[in-house]
């Protein structure tokens, strides 16, 4: 046995805690030889793990779920690496069963009615990242709960109206075509992934400021926004150069650009100016409502909020143009009937409108049926701050995590037809399946936090699609399992999906 050295155990020569703590542990150190060191680090992580297990068995009382979890992580590495097979294995247990993840407990709902129930659950919070608690702060939206939330949603109404969504598709079409143009003037081989994330970047940013604000500051924003949105999932330790605190600057000088855009916004706004982006239109909203009502209508509402839908939307509206362009490029017959709808509609290729639009139901019918066979949030974690009752009377315990699979409502029997087929014809005029299946549509959630930002999120997929379907041809260039779908943390073909555009002469 070799005795642990140390060279001083004097901790009064030390001023900071750091030290006085090394120089405790290395005079504890010094009594003990290697071995004992060892078995006591042993003896203590076996006695967390006896008693993390115990803790979960008392919790999941007669809930079916695995037979062993491991301790500490729990299934936190099968969930990430290979998330559809922990999906498979936990389907497996039945409509609700139980798991663990970072020693927490976790209830994972498969069945479409209780994935349903805990949407709507009042005392069930959307369970967000500490890093995205950190950043957003408790302004941001996801966060705030009972009558401050449906009032604010309620604020938040003009910036969807069928004015408000009109006002956005020029700015979201011009953006869309300029992206792609570029992307040709590149050769036109591209990885989805990547050039659809700028894209989608560039499209938010410029929905939420308009166009008149330079191009410069535009791009100032999205560089923040991107640094903002690594920090979501990064470790949360918050101390100078780490990925949190850059986020957390990163949030600060976002607050100060868009504290000067609604300022100049006002000032158009007030001369009696058409709005054209998100903040004119809130600003719009804000000068048109009474006074004693402004105080609540202040710019750090509008600013979280707006960060608040970067933070939903971002990684979500990616991932869904990404699949138009591997559906779409798989299903050639798809691919057609989208272009002699379009081409009925449009022989002179006129820009898009709402009312067009509304018109190409079979465009929309598409846009759907992406949504439904590749939901980009395939769960959406919840925590209950109260004991509730699910499904067929079970009692989950203060402070599980749920799981609600809109991932398994999608694809669970019973509900749509033939699930795991690509079919936009689902949603035809005859098989109607939005309104049979109603219930397993779950790709925008349920409840008070249903997504406020839907109507816009299909306008951007189907204008992205229409633009790409009419303008171009487009091989796909899988790589060797890249087809497989991953977690990021919307779900991607593993490969971010290569393609190759060729310019195409607009027909049918
Ligand atoms: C394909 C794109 C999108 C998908 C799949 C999606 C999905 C979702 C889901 C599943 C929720 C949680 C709903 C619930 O808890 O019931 C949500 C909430 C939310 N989404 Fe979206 N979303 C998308 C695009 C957008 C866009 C473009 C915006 C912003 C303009 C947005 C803004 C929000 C906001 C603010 C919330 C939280 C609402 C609240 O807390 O009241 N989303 N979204």
């Amino acid at each position: 046995d070799v005795k642990v050295s140390s060279t001083s155990t004097n901790t009064s020569g030390c001023k900071t805690t750091l030290c006085k703590i090394q120089r405790n542990v290395q005079l504890i150190a010094s009594k003990f030889t290697v071995r004992q060191v060892l078995v006591g680090i042993v003896i203590v992580l076996a006695s967390i793990a006896l008693q993390q297990q115990y803790t979960l068995l008392r919790k999941k009382g007669n809930l079916p779920g695995p037979s062993f979890v491991p301790p500490f992580f729990g299934m936190l590495f099968q969930l990430i690496l290979t998330p559809f097979s922990f999906y498979e294995n936990q389907e497996k247990y039945g409509p609700i069963s139980w798991t663990s993840i970072m020693n927490k407990f976790v209830l994972f709902v498969t069945d479409a009615e209780t994935t349903r129930q805990v949407f709507k659950e009042k005392n069930a919070k959307l369970y967000l990242s500490l890093g995205a608690k950190k950043i957003l702060t408790e302004k941001a939206i996801p966060f705030i709960e009972g009558t401050a939330h449906q009032q604010l949603r309620k604020q938040l109404l003009p910036l969807f109206t069928i004015r408000a969504l009109s006002s956005y598709l020029p700015i979201q079409e011009t953006i869309i075509q300029e992206h792609i143009t570029a992307w040709m003037k590149e050769g036109g081989n591209i990885n989805a992934r990547e050039k659809c994330r700028d894209l989608n970047m560039a499209i938010s940013t410029g929905v939420f400021v308009g166009q008149k604000t330079p191009l410069a500051v535009r791009e100032e924003i999205a560089r923040n926004f991107f640094v903002m949105n690594d920090g979501f999932l990064c470790f949360p330790i918050d101390l100078p150069g780490t990925t949190l605190r850059k986020a957390i600057n990163a949030r600060e000088r976002l607050v100060e650009i868009f504290t000067d855009v609604i300022k100049n916004s006002r000032t158009r706004m007030e001369s009696g100016e058409k709005p054209e982006s998100l903040i004119d239109l809130w600003v719009e909203y804000y000068l048109g409502c009474d006074e004693s009502e402004r105080d609540e209508l202040s710019d750090e509402t509008i600013i979280f909020t707006l960060l608040s839908f970067m933070f939903a939307s971002q990684d979500a509206m990616t991932s869904s143009l990404v699949w138009v362009v591997r559906l779409l490029g798989e299903h050639k017959d798809v691919l057609a009937k989208v272009r002699e709808e379009q081409f009925r509609l449009r022989p002179s290729n006129d820009k898009l409108d709402l009312e067009t639009m509304r018109q190409a139901m079979y465009t929309r019918q598409v846009v759907n049926e992406i949504l439904r066979f590749r939901p980009p949030a395939v769960m959406v974690p919840h925590e209950n701050v109260e004991d509730i009752v699910i499904g067929d009377n079970v009692v989950v315990p203060k402070g599980t995590m749920i799981l609600p699979s809109i991932w398994s409502a999608h694809f669970a029997e019973g509900g749509f037809k033939d699930a795991h087929t690509f079919d936009p014809e689902r949603f035809n005029s005859e098989r109607k399946e939005e309104i049979t299946c109603a219930k397993n549509y779950l790709v925008f959630g349920a409840g008070p936090h249903y997504c406020i930002g839907r109507e816009l999120a299909k306008n951007q997929i189907e204008i992205f699609l229409t633009q790409l379907a009419m303008n171009y041809d487009w091989e796909l260039n899988p790589t060797q399992g890249g087809d497989e779908i991953i977690f990021g943390p919307t779900i991607f073909p593993k490969d971010g999906c290569n393609a190759s555009l060729k310019v195409r002469t607009y027909s049918a």
